[in-house]
């Protein structure tokens, strides 16, 4: 296509969202009508399955569940009124949660305000509100905010030592909907036994956000915790944002949350129209079907050009990996179906991997995200009449051009600046595209059976390393690692259990091993 025929290409596939000041261009996607035809009726099927959704269907079949986070930010769309009512009440409690701690009404037993909050969740619990904080917080927030996201003692370590003194003056937000993920339930047992050093008394700190009756909301409550809030079972963790999930984090460090609700209730009533142009979430859906021809043929790079965008990509990934990343299809067939996705920020990667995405293997589409505001005021002058903003801008221009040019495709979201109204609708686009796509592909975008069987895989783990230390207990002398599996029951399991092993050994917990560390098998593993 000559400079021409692209620029018509481009005027005819733009779509702009006026309320949002937000344009999505698919032009640089080189589908054509006969494939957007192709793929007509599958949309069809696809936006009935998503009214079905929006009235309360069992969409997420596997577990049984209503999929409801478009009710977030439109109560009025609750299948009933009990439900409509929690939303809104809770939704008015977390204002006056966020007000109380502002004003010092809330306030830790010995001193006035609340100067930290120490966030603990992992996976939809975490990521959502990472993104939103690295996007939105004021620079100087009322209450800065800290992520343990890990099981990882170093990580929850350097988090404890970077509060400091101020663990007196921090509010920990305790985050899971299921209640019994491992992770978040060990951070939250070293966070209170770092209060309890320090003889504060954990409960007058602590806040809960999950289901109601789940494990972690009866510790919250026998032990009388400052407060709890609810996250529905509607509600999936990586669609929940604009639950108590998101908004209560968001909501302490000064963010509009309104505003974000807003925004994404803008993109949700724009996503619901049934017609593919018209349809931003549709264009994207259309676009990843054309890229992968449906089967996740081609990697999502995100790069957003904008620093407090660097999140997006990650925050995408479970979105869309967890989502669509299924072995089976709804009818049971073996699809192996996903779309991977990575990228961090431009202009930086460029100056990284994007050697790759010029010039290496083909296997990727690009997303590129322009932010049409440079920042809040006037810009200097680097060069004379040029900005650092527009050098940011040209690159964009000119890594979307030179891909193109190259024969990869790339999709181009603007939105006029970086607001909770903005970064509402973008998470509210990829939701719906992410349903949409699943849809086409007939896979349920709202279970994750892969992540349970990795759970249980761990589980299993943790109880052979309690056989080992029982067998090593009950034998005086030094055994190898065979022999010590051999009487443990578990034969079979002679890696792990070396493995097992090493850890320990390494974190000096009494196993010793003595020998040839190049050559495990000829290890002898005693106590201390
Ligand atoms: O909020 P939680 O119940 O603790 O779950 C946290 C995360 O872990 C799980 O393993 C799921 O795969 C995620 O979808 C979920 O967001």
């Amino acid at each position: 296509m000559d400079a021409k025929e692209l620029w018509q290409r481009y005027q005819d596939w733009l779509y702009y969202h006026e309320g949002l000041g937000l344009y999505l261009d698919i032009s640089r996607m080189r589908f054509d009508n006969t494939f957007v035809e192709s793929l007509q009726s599958k949309f069809e099927q696809a936006f009935r399955e998503m009214v079905a959704l929006e009235k309360g269907a069992i969409a997420n079949p596997d577990e049984n569940r209503m999929v409801g986070h478009y009710w977030l930010r439109n109560p009025d769309l609750a299948p009933n009124s009990q439900l409509r009512a929690e939303i809104v009440r809770t939704l008015e409690e977390i204002e006056v949660f966020a007000d109380q701690v502002h004003t010092g009404a809330i306030h830790p037993p010995k001193e006035n305000r609340f100067t930290d909050i120490i966030s603990i969740g992992i996976g939809g619990s975490a990521l959502g509100p990472q993104f939103v904080a690295e996007a939105l917080a004021p620079d100087l927030p009322p209450l800065n905010i800290h992520f343990i996201d890990n099981t990882d003692p170093a990580g929850i370590d350097r988090v404890l030592s970077r509060v400091g003194d101020r663990l007196s003056s921090t509010l920990v937000l305790v985050i899971s909907k299921s209640g019994g993920t491992p992770e978040p339930r060990n951070g939250m047992i070293e966070v209170k036994q770092a209060y309890s050093r320090r003889n504060l008394d954990f409960a007058q700190y602590a806040i809960a956000i999950t289901s109601t009756g789940s494990n972690l909301d009866k510790v919250a409550k026998s032990e009388n915790w400052l407060g709890t809030f609810p996250m529905y079972d509607w509600v999936g963790g990586r669609t929940s944002e604009m639950s108590a999930v998101g908004l209560v984090p968001a909501a302490l460090q000064g963010i509009n949350i309104r505003a974000m609700l807003d925004g994404a209730k803008q993109m949700d009533d724009a996503t619901r129209i049934a017609n593919i142009k018209n349809n931003p979430a549709a264009l994207l859906a259309l676009s990843w079907y054309f890229s992968g021809n449906g089967k996740g043929e081609k990697d999502m790079v995100v790069l957003p050009y904008k620093d407090s965008l660097l999140l997006f990509s990650r925050y995408l990934q479970q979105l869309v990996m967890e989502s669509l990343g299924k072995e089976k299809d709804l009818d049971g067939k073996t699809v192996y179906q996903g779309i991977a996705v990575y990228g961090n920020k431009g202009s930086t990667d460029q100056h990284a991997y994007v050697q790759q995405l010029r010039e290496g293997v083909p296997n990727f589409f690009a997303t590129l995200i322009e932010v049409l505001e440079d920042r809040q005021g006037a810009s200097s002058e680097i060069d004379p009449g040029v900005t650092a903003g527009d050098y940011l801008s040209g690159f964009l221009l000119g890594t979307r051009q030179a891909l193109y040019e190259n024969h990869r495709d790339s999709i181009t979201v603007t939105i006029p600046q970086v607001n909770a109204q903005t970064v509402g609708a973008l998470i509210a686009l990829y939701e719906r595209a992410v349903g949409l796509y699943a849809s086409l592909v007939n896979v349920n975008a709202y279970h994750q059976p892969g992540v349970e069987a990795g759970k249980k895989a761990a589980a299993v783990i943790l109880d052979l390393q309690n056989k080992v230390i029982k067998v090593l207990q009950s034998e005086r002398k030094g055994l190898t690692i065979g022999e010590i599996a051999d009487k443990a029951g578990a034969s079979d399991q002679v890696e792990p259990i070396y493995k097992i092993l090493r850890h320990l050994h390494a974190n000096n917990r009494g196993v010793v091993l003595t020998g040839d560390l190049s050559k495990p098998g000829t290890l002898t593993v005693s106590l201390t």
